[in-house]
């Protein structure tokens, strides 16, 4: 669970926010406050047990000295290890305030509740083989573990694992980091809670939160409600779920265009195109909001013609699958051509053809391609990543891991493509269908085979409503 709508700074953001604070309020009461903030967590579910509250060289030592001390005020037994010396004045204050007993994290034994204070957005390398078992074994020890701020041993801006334990929670102080939503984050951050400790914080990169969205009025008609087109080729299959996804997602009107004499979806019109060369025909109709390219489309010289006739249009269009990989790393070039939107919603192997392997972390990477083509871009995975070439970010983590399975992108391009059609706008238009494809599984259950996922799209759609 990590808590929606929520502003996530990198390690330097969240330095700078902290000490533009720091100039009008005492870094000891906020330090009091995040202390404050953990203990209460801790009691919450402490029901009596024992505490062993581990405390770093750094200011994460600092809260975690603080929440020892109101843990022990409060009547609970705690006891302390810590990983040599106190670094900054702000934690050394807080080990003097510390009146109990302070053991070397190598004769800390486990516990059933653990405080994990070692290391936060300070981290700066891969802990050592010793420490790194030691607190493997604390976490493993006990009954439940809360990482402050981050488990010790996370990349706060990668969510990269340097040996972090797993933990039962995690309290994210001030704003949410990257890695409580990216990579081994994921695994590693178990339920994250957030809490305000004062520190006014500012961010165009937030968790996703559940959209609004906007029900027809009395005199909306087909064509107002936005028309959607989807080009089908090789695999129609695959173009059929993406109209399916788009026909129950809000669109008023879904053409599917091809050649395909089997595909009949009642409510779907279907247009027939026998060459490549038709397809600008077939495309002219002023009303289409939105085209669909890539589900299905297959790689050769046919699916390359139907790519390049859709480019051509004055439509925006939304890019997946094989219309990614034909694009490969010209897609940039392609697009800065155009004048109309475009999203492309690349997975992680995709998104390397596309715009190479290098540049960070998944977020950084996706705001460059985002800025470098022009478009908006869902990096989908488990962390799926939306950014838009204003610098926005979106990150949806904890999606049913039942999604990894054939025809679950085609829907979401087909989910796309109806909000855009519907006119949301562009970035809302990808938080909403991020949103409603990991409605539409939670509702689906276990082990649902794509088609399934369609019926389940009206009922997410009135979730927000
Ligand atoms: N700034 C504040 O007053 C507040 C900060 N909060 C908490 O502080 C941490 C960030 O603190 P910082 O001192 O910058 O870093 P850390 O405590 O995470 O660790 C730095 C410390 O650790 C050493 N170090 C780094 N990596 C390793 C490693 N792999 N092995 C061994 N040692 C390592 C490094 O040399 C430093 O000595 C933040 O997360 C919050 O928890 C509060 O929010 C309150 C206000
Ligand atoms: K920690």
């Amino acid at each position: 669970m990590i808590p929606p709508g929520a502003p996530i700074l990198t390690a330097e953001a969240m330095r700078a926010a902290e000490d533009a604070h720091f100039r009008g309020v005492p870094q000891l009461d906020v330090m009091e406050r995040a202390g404050a903030a953990i203990a209460r967590e801790a009691a919450r579910f402490a029901t009596g047990r024992d505490m062993l509250v581990l405390a770093g060289p750094g200011n994460n030592g600092g809260d975690a000295f603080v929440a020892a001390r109101l843990l022990k005020a409060a009547g609970h037994d705690v006891t302390v290890a810590a990983m040599g010396e106190p670094q900054t004045p702000a934690a050394r204050t807080m080990f003097e305030r510390w009146e109990g007993a302070t053991s070397s994290l190598y004769e800390a034994r486990p516990r059933p509740i653990l405080i994990d204070g070692l290391f936060g957005t300070g981290m700066s390398r891969a802990l050592d083989r010793g420490p790194r078992a030691l607190l493997a074994d604390l976490a493993k020890g006990a009954e439940f573990s809360l990482a402050i701020d981050l488990p010790s041993g996370l990349e706060t801006d990668s969510g990269a694992d340097y040996g972090a334990p797993r933990v039962s929670a995690t309290i994210a102080l001030a704003a949410l980091k990257p890695a409580h939503l990216l990579g081994a984050g994921l695994e590693k951050c178990g339920h994250v809670l957030l809490a305000d400790i004062g520190i006014p914080v500012e961010s165009a990169w937030h968790s996703l939160a559940r959209p609004r969205i906007e029900a027809p009025g009395a005199f909306d008609h087909k064509y107002s409600r936005g028309m959607v087109a989807v080009i089908e080729n090789a695999m129609p299959g695959a173009a059929r779920l993406a109209a399916g996804a788009a026909a129950s997602a809000g669109a008023g009107y879904v053409m599917l265009i091809g050649t395909d004499p089997a595909s009949r979806v009642d409510a779907i019109v279907r247009k027939s195109v026998a060459a490549a060369e038709d397809l600008a025909d077939a495309l002219a109709d002023p009303r289409i909001g939105v085209v669909v390219v890539g589900p299905g489309l297959g790689r050769d010289r046919r699916a390359e013609g139907l790519l390049k006739a859709v480019l051509a249009t004055s439509h925006p269009l939304v890019l997946d699958g094989d219309a990614l990989s034909l694009l490969g790393r010209n897609a940039a070039r392609w697009l800065q051509a155009r004048t109309a939107p475009s999203w492309l919603t690349p997975h992680g192997g995709e998104f390397d053809r596309l715009f190479g392997e290098a540049g960070g972390s998944k977020i950084d990477r996706t705001l460059a391609a985002a800025a470098e083509a022009q478009a908006t871009i869902v990096h989908k995975g488990a962390d799926t990543v939306i950014a838009d070439p204003r610098g926005a970010v979106r990150v949806a983590a904890h999606a049913s891991p039942w999604l990894s399975t054939a025809g679950t992108g085609d829907l979401l391009a087909g989910l796309l493509a109806a909000r855009v059609a519907c006119g949301d706008d562009a970035l809302v238009a990808a938080e909403t269908a991020v949103w409603l494809h990991a409605a539409a599984a939670r509702r689906a259950g276990p082990a649902f085979v794509a088609d399934a996922l369609i019926g389940q799209i009206p009922q997410a759609v009135s979730e927000c409503l």
